[in-house]
């Protein structure tokens, strides 16, 4: 994108910036993801300044007004950066996440909604509470084998967060796929190792070198995008193999549901997300068709986006009601009575979505950890015009001019900060740093700008390219917390431990234990099983 000189952003303030590594790889190196931003935010404002490597500045952004104007007020006028772009590209191929156009956008969305649609995610349902009473079974044998000979009804200590990650895992196979990853059973498949890597892959950080070079990706015209994957170097050569595994998997499985839609009627078509995508795309226009390289690469960008986002925002939860006891507890009296309620009633076994949806304090719960927690703490865009944006509250220039609105030029990168802004105090409360749940019970939440699209919070992101699994993911968190905390007790583990846990900048936000960042992503909880 060729950046116009007019407007420069020089103006804005920020932290002292270097011209060759900029700043925005601090991120990288911060104990707890959110706290430059929180410090910046504080410093200077809604809106600051920070270099990206080769003296380019990057404008970050956690005011409500810019964020409703850019999501929701301009279409497609904000572009993916194109290193996001490469990357995606590098791991999955033409999916939805690689999507340089609006157009290419809308196409794979239009063929993608069905597959997400209210009834065909309720229909989910008993297949998340299946994965989920088989996560408690398997983590009640760990629990057990953990304790040995040793007789203890104190619960042991498990790494909740590897549990919590083959669980959706498997709830992902299932429902996108129809395929079995057997994450929980621990048999490790070719397949499920392939994503395991593919995850760790889009976490790398690069070193300053590769960081310079991916710098000036931006330069290089996206119909080079496709060679970037055969660059030399272990690197790029890990990823060829995974994709290699995974397109060949996913092409079959795609094969498969083809040829089913062809011959069985929709009505007694199988209904994952798979299946009805390819029904789907058989009954669109064939111009606007999704190639079946577009459809591959979309269930490796599924499975992506559907896996470790769901089984971080759980860890984070089970991490809270570790450290609050209070909330725990108020969270499973709600249950059990939610759970002699349905006996009563005697029409079904199971809870149902309305039984989920009619849960006050494990709604005010998931909100208030999406909030607290994103996982997806800060997204890019590039201004695809010259824009003007608009702020909903002045804001001090270097020069002391307080100023309403920031005019930009076509090209300029821009940093949302969800984590900042899921806690800016004149939206959430004077205790916006606090974890408090009771906030959306008590209706204590008064945003003037309406913005995302669950409880105005910015984690599912927000407008044309938000998240298209969100509703997903909720129903398959309250399933898979009910059955948690219905059966354990999850307590911090005990202090002669010396556990810290840390957020940390893992492509997405995850858990790790300071002093102990060998071990990768942790999160150790004392697990303890509850009598029925
Ligand atoms: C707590 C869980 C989740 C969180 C916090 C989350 C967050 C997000 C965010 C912030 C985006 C925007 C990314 C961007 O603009 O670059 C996104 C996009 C997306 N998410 Fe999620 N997500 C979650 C779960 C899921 C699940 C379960 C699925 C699928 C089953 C999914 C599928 C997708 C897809 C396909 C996109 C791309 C949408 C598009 O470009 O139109 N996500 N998600």
């Amino acid at each position: 994108y060729q950046r116009s000189s007019r407007c420069s952003v020089k103006h804005i303030r920020g932290p002292p910036v270097s011209f060759w590594r900029g700043n925005i790889r601090d991120f990288f190196y911060q104990d707890n993801v959110g706290d430059l931003d929180f410090k910046y935010a504080k410093d200077y404002g809604l809106v600051w300044r920070l270099g990206a490597p080769l003296g380019e500045d990057v404008l970050m952004i956690a005011d409500p007004k810019v964020l409703q104007h850019i999501f929701h007020k301009s279409g497609y006028n904000y572009l993916k950066n194109t290193e996001t772009l490469i990357k995606t590209n590098m791991l999955f191929g033409s999916s939805i996440l690689y999507t340089p156009s609006g157009r290419a956008h809308a196409r794979h969305r239009k063929v993608m909604n069905p597959a997400f649609s209210t009834s065909q995610l309720r229909s989910f349902l008993p297949l998340f509470q299946h994965s989920a009473d088989k996560l408690c079974h398997f983590l009640g044998l760990e629990v057990l084998r953990l304790q040995g000979d040793r007789a203890s009804t104190e619960g042991q200590v498990v790494a909740v967060n590897k549990w919590l990650s083959r669980a959706t895992l498997d709830i992902i196979g299932e429902t996108a796929l129809h395929y079995d990853f057997g994450s929980l059973e621990n048999s490790k498949s070719e397949v499920s190792e392939a994503y395991e890597n593919m995850f760790v892959e889009s976490r790398i950080n690069p070193s300053l070198l590769d960081a310079l070079f991916r710098a000036s990706w931006k330069y290089m015209p996206l119909l080079l995008v496709e060679f970037v994957q055969y660059l030399p170097g272990r690197a790029y050569s890990r990823v060829r193999k995974t994709r290699k595994i995974i397109d060949r998997v996913s092409g079959g499985l795609v094969d498969r549901a083809t040829e089913e839609a062809k011959i069985v009627p929709v009505e007694k078509g199988k209904k994952d997300v798979m299946s009805v995508l390819v029904r789907a795309n058989l009954s669109e226009n064939p111009s606007l068709r999704l190639s079946k390289k577009e459809m591959v690469a979309q269930m490796g960008a599924l499975t992506f986006a559907g896996h470790e986002t769901t089984a971080n925002t759980l860890t984070w939860m089970l991490w809270e009601l570790a450290k609050h006891p209070e909330f725990q507890e108020m969270l499973r009296t709600e249950i059990r009575e939610k759970r002699e309620e349905v006996k009563a009633e005697g029409s079904h076994v199971d809870f149902s979505v309305d039984d989920l949806e009619s849960m006050p304090f494990l709604e005010a719960l998931i909100k208030e950890v999406m909030r607290f927690h994103p996982i997806i703490y800060q997204l890019i865009r590039i201004a695809g015009q010259d824009d003007t944006l608009p702020l909903s509250e002045p804001l001090l220039t270097v020069t002391g001019e307080a100023i309403d609105e920031i005019p930009i030029a076509k090209g300029q990168s821009i940093m949302f900060s969800i984590c900042a802004y899921n806690r800016i105090k004149k939206i959430w409360g004077e205790d916006a740093d606090e974890f408090n749940p009771m906030r959306f019970i008590e209706n204590r939440v008064e945003p003037e700008f309406k913005v995302g699209m669950y409880g105005n919070l910015m984690t599912f992101s927000a407008g044309l390219r938000s998240c298209i699994g969100w509703r997903f993911s909720l129903i398959e968190m309250q399933a898979v917390i009910t059955a948690l905390i219905e059966r354990f007790e999850f307590c911090l583990p005990p202090k002669e431990q010396g556990v810290e846990v840390l957020r940390k900048p893992l492509g997405i936000m995850g858990p790790m234990v300071k002093g102990r960042l060998d071990l990768g992503s942790l999160l150790p909880l004392n697990v303890k099983p509850l009598r029925a």
